[in-house]
């Protein structure tokens, strides 16, 4: 595959060097940084790509994404923290290119996700149980909570009986039952921490999803170009991994 790269930061390099290894080229470097070979994305420089790897900032998502679908140029992303517009993307994309998006590209992020979300059904005959979720992430990290964080949040939601809601804010009150408490702490370099807790008076189940690097969010990434390529339609990384790995994703 001929890629371009948008955004050519810490995931950027790491895609590079994961697309070299499975035998594909790097067409064209995009960052604003001054890092790469061009500052943005223009319709010419997707001309002959057969795909486009974004790992960018929430704010060039959408209008990336209307990039791709004149280019008619297929498109993972990578980037978090732009959710809220997720139901525009879908409908920019239509049936017109390939598009997956992914908060976590990493194998075993989708392993933690799915062992979350039984533990969570199991609790439906222990409400003593009570749930909570934290992350760690690198003190460059832009977006509060992590796009990971909001997904296990989100299915945690789906799969409990009790929990109703997300709360991501500093609570200066005692969280509502039907509250799931998400907390984010940034420092460090920690490539990302993610533990779901269910906790009781007895004891504590902790899940927790360690990143050793960032090679594991770029490996699943570039798999996830190979699969998209030919296919049409808005897809979340989830239906890759249930394509891939059998029923992982949505236990
Ligand atoms: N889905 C996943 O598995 C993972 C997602 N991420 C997400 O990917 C994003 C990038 O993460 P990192 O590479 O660690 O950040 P980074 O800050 O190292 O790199 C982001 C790069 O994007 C560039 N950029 C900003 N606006 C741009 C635009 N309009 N066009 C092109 N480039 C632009 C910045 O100059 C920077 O070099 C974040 O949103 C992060 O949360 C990070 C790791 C794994
Ligand atoms: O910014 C990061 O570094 C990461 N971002 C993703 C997220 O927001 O969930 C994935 C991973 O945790 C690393």
């Amino acid at each position: 595959m001929k890629v371009v790269l948008v955004g050519y930061g810490r995931m950027g390099r790491e895609v590079e060097q994961v697309l070299r290894e499975r035998g594909h080229e790097v067409t064209y470097r995009v960052d604003p940084s001054g890092s790469g070979d061009a500052p943005t994305l223009t319709p010419s420089l997707l001309s002959g790509a057969d795909m486009a790897i974004e790992f960018s900032h929430a704010s060039s998502v959408v209008a990336n994404c209307g990039i791709y679908v004149e280019t008619g140029v297929p498109a993972v992303v990578g980037t978090t923290g732009w959710t809220d517009r997720i139901e525009e993307v879908r409908r920019m994309v239509g049936e017109k290119i390939g598009y997956l998006w992914g908060a976590n590209f990493s194998i075993g992020a989708h392993l933690f996700f799915a062992l979350a979300v039984h533990a969570t059904r199991l609790t439906h005959a222990f409400p003593e149980y009570d749930a909570l979720a934290y992350e760690i992430h690198h003190r460059r990290k832009k977006d509060s909570p992590s796009g990971t964080a909001l997904t296990l949040a989100q299915k945690i939601i789906e799969a409990s009986k009790t929990k109703k809601r997300v709360v991501i804010d500093r609570l200066s009150r005692a969280p509502e039952p039907d509250e799931l408490h998400v907390a984010s702490v940034r420092g460090g370099e920690v490539p990302g921490t993610h533990t779901f807790m269910l906790d009781s008076e007895a004891d504590t189940v902790e899940i927790t999803h360690r990143a050793r690097s960032r090679r594991g969010f770029a490996v699943g990434a570039v798999r996830a170009a190979e699969w998209l390529l030919g296919r049409k339609g808005f897809f979340t990384v989830e239906t890759f991994i249930d394509d891939i790995f059998g029923e992982v994703a949505n236990v």
